[in-house]
């Protein structure tokens, strides 16, 4: 298993890094489309509907499959053997930073069932300022995993 892994340990870190992009993309996107739906959009209209359509398909066709398969492929590069060293700091941030992540992808999934139930409450300025959590946690992570502290 180990010597597998080894062998396929850039074809791991290009899927890695392929589903990071896609699930990063959703992360950005989706608080902006509430920051729209919680400002701009009046209920039961057709925009109504087009939102929660978007949101969902954002969620469920991108955000979650690429969540998940950026999970695998991370955790398969944690397996292979000589890639990460546990006396370093940088695992412990970039550790700390995905289960960050992870936690936020959680919430706007919470966040999304409120919106398709026309029980929103948060604005869009709310919105806004959570935005800015994923922009941080990437600055993080990709500082720990590139210049590993
Ligand atoms: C979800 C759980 C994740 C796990 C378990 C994980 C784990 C890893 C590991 C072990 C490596 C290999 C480091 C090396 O080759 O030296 C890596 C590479 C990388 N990770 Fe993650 N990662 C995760 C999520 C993320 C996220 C969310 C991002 C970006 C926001 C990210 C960005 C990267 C990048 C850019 C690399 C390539 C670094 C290089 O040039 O070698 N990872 N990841």
């Amino acid at each position: 298993m180990s010597d597998l892994l080894a062998d396929f340990y850039l074809w791991t870190k290009a899927f890695h890094v392929m589903s990071v992009l896609a699930w990063m993309a959703g992360l950005f996107y989706l608080p902006r489309l509430f920051v729209y739906h919680a400002e701009q959009v009046k209920a039961c209209s057709d925009a109504e509907a087009m939102f929660q359509v978007m949101e969902r398909r954002l969620l469920k066709a991108i955000m979650n499959p690429a969540m998940i398969s950026t999970w695998v492929f991370g955790l398969a590069l944690v397996m292979t053997p000589g890639i990460v060293d546990w006396s370093m700091v940088w695992p412990w941030t970039k550790a700390a930073s995905v289960l960050a992540m992870t936690a936020f992808h959680m919430w706007l999934g919470g966040r999304r069932k409120d919106f398709a139930a026309g029980r929103n409450t948060l604005t869009g300025r709310r919105y806004r300022m959570m935005n800015e959590l994923p922009t941080l946690l990437m600055i993080v992570i990709v500082l720990s995993v590139i210049v590993k502290f």
